[in-house]
């Protein structure tokens, strides 16, 4: 079996992405974010507080004939940006594209931090990273790609990010339509339930290719590109008035500068991220002053390949034994 899903921009700088995903009977459409980078299905619902509901849509477990409680569990997840959520837990089926599960566990939100509140366009997460990061408790329960491994036709999911635009997710097949050339595989590591790779190394603009293993996390539900200081200075140095504001607690430039585009590699193949990725955004909306699409990862202990990265390439998430991660230009 298999399935296919848009993977629509939530704001005009690609801050987060949706995915249309059906909960219950009959079926109600949430718009979740995919994330790799962590591994909780969670929604707001008819048990979040309407006080910290602002729009979103909500799954109602009452109104599915199909859901059940699962009894005295739990779940409670905090998340790098300092963002959160926790609540209780139900089973239903679930589907996403076409591809469907028949009991997937439900985290049902009783509590959501502000920013989830604020993003009225997120009704919440589907987690697609190990599922041994999984909070539910007394006992974890599995990711949607997890349960849907017995039915894939390929145990593989494709991310194709797009620049301001619709891209999608693909469960269960590698379209052959959506990438040009060969894709480069590199070993992944479930440590500690993340998708864990290297890079082999970066270039500046049209400087010289660094070899420099740099190991890290491609994270559908990063929105930047958090990289060693090292790396990150290399880059800003070529920027007319770029600093690293205390402020906006990132490095910011003139707007009007010109950026070199980042390069990346994955084992040998090269992939560019342009400049136009890197200019992610306005400090404020009639500021003169932007805010880098490429940061340092110097505070979180992680490199994290968000989608100002993953946006430049199509991505193979491979849940083979043992896992992979692939790349392809597109
Ligand atoms: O916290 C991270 N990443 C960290 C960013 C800082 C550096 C360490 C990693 N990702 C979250 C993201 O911010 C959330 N946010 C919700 C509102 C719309 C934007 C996305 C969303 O919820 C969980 C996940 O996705």
């Amino acid at each position: 079996d298999t399935g296919s899903a848009a993977a629509i921009p939530i704001n005009e700088v690609d801050i987060a992405y949706v995915t249309p995903v059906t909960v219950g009977t009959p079926p109600q459409t949430l718009m979740l974010d995919l994330d790799t980078g962590s591994s909780d299905l969670w929604v707001f619902s008819s048990l979040t507080p309407s006080s910290q509901v602002r729009g979103q849509d909500i799954y109602t477990p009452a109104n599915s004939s199909t859901s059940k409680l699962l009894n005295g569990h739990t779940w409670s997840i905090r998340y790098g940006d300092g963002s959160g959520s926790r609540g209780t837990v139900y089973l239903d089926t679930l589907a996403v594209g076409g591809l469907e599960v028949k009991s997937q566990a439900v985290q049902t939100a009783q509590e959501v931090s502000s920013s989830f509140t604020q993003e009225q366009s997120l009704d919440g997460l589907m987690g697609l990273g190990f599922s041994t990061l999984n909070t539910v408790r007394p006992s974890s329960q599995l990711t949607f790609f997890d349960n849907a491994r017995p039915s894939l036709d390929e145990e593989v999911f494709t991310a194709d990010l797009k620049y301001h635009a619709t891209g999608s997710y693909d469960f269960g097949f590698v379209d052959r339509a959506k990438y040009t050339g060969n894709i480069s595989y590199t070993a992944v590591t479930e440590s500690p339930g993340y998708w864990t790779h290297s890079l082999s190394g970066y270039a500046v603009g049209s400087g010289a290719f660094q070899t420099t293993r740099l190991s890290g996390i491609s994270d559908t539900g990063t929105t930047l590109l958090y990289l060693p200081t090292a790396v990150v200075t290399a880059y800003y140095r070529q920027v007319q008035g770029a600093q690293n504001s205390q402020y906006y607690g990132g490095y910011v430039f003139p707007c009007s500068s010109s950026l070199p585009t980042f390069t990346f590699g994955i084992e040998e193949a090269r992939f560019t991220i342009p400049a136009s990725y890197i200019n992610y955004t306005r400090i404020s909306p009639t500021s003169t002053t932007c805010y880098g699409g490429l940061q340092s990862s110097s505070g979180l202990g992680i490199n994290i390949f968000g989608d100002v990265a993953l946006k430049a390439a199509f991505v193979v998430f491979s849940g083979t034994n043992p896992p992979r991660i692939g790349f392809a230009h597109k």
